[in-house]
């Protein structure tokens, strides 16, 4: 018997397998996550949260009592935050009698906060999203002029022309240039602005391929919209759904929904037992 339990979670549609482990007990090695994640053989998902305590986290030198959101890729990478799985991690952890609302959790860009607000939707706060250089992205040999953004992890905004934004091919990689200037690559976004005051956006994320969503991506996409329109609060269309953003002074935050569609248990090849604790 080689069973784990785990529960599926989206948030627009950017997927999740979840797995609890408050005592740091799991041996969660990339091979495992890059099974979890594999939409025939394994669960299937985007990318997979781990929510473990603090104080077994080497790398937290925070609070020690605070859950930790264990962020990978599909591929099994490591990254430091995931919008979209912020709100399901907060919603997975109500669910479960874990948390409250609000309450603040660790990961690897710091700490933030979720909180339940009107209409079933959650609130989190992203940390600051900062614009930076200018950068390139070359998609099927066209290249865009786009601008890095740190929302805790990496990401290049490209705006488009609204005509343009469907007919990306995003099945590969984009190129960044310059290169050296991403030696740890990086969330791609395209983006045009519209339908009125919104924002529409693809993305092509780091260890995942072309997601239906992805919440830092929105964050990265406003920040850069804010750069030349002033902060303020923007709707997102992303194709799995609306998100919503407020780029402030230092601070971002995010809104959206999140929704746990199944638990179970899984038979992870080569690996003991786990049961949640
Ligand atoms: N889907 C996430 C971002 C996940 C991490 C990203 N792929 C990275 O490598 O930085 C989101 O909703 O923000």
């Amino acid at each position: 018997m080689r069973s784990w339990e785990f529960a599926k979670g989206h948030g627009t549609l950017n997927d999740f397998v979840l797995l609890r482990d408050r005592h740091g007990m799991m041996d969660l090695d990339a091979g495992t996550v890059r099974f979890l994640c594999d939409r025939r053989a394994g669960v299937g998902g985007d990318g997979l949260l781990r929510a473990i305590k603090a104080e077994h986290v080497p790398e937290w030198d925070g609070d020690p009592d605070v859950w930790f959101m264990d962020y990978r890729n599909a591929d099994g990478s490591v990254a430091e935050m995931c919008g979209n799985g912020a709100r399901v991690f907060a919603r997975y952890l109500w669910e479960g009698g874990l948390a409250s609302t609000p309450f603040e959790f660790g990961t690897r860009a710091g700490l933030r906060r979720a909180e339940r607000v009107s209409g079933g939707l959650i609130r989190v706060s992203m940390g600051p999203a900062t614009v930076g250089a200018p950068a390139t992205a070359t998609v099927a040999g066209v290249t865009y002029a786009g601008t890095r953004v740190d929302v805790g992890n990496q990401h290049l905004v490209c705006e488009v022309d609204p005509a343009v934004l469907p007919t990306l091919d995003l099945t590969q990689p984009p190129t960044l240039g310059p290169a050296e200037d991403f030696p740890a690559s990086a969330n791609v976004e395209f983006f045009h602005r519209g339908p009125g005051e919104a924002l529409t956006m693809r993305v092509h994320e780091r260890g995942s391929g072309e997601t239906l969503s992805c919440g830092t991506g929105t964050v990265a996409v406003a920040a850069a919209a804010a750069a030349h329109d002033g902060a303020g609060s923007v709707t997102v269309h992303v194709p799995g759904g609306d998100l919503q953003v407020e780029v402030n002074d230092g601070e971002a935050f995010l809104t959206g929904g999140a929704t746990i569609v199944a638990t179970g248990t899984v038979q992870v090849p080569g690996k003991a037992s786990y049961q949640l604790d």
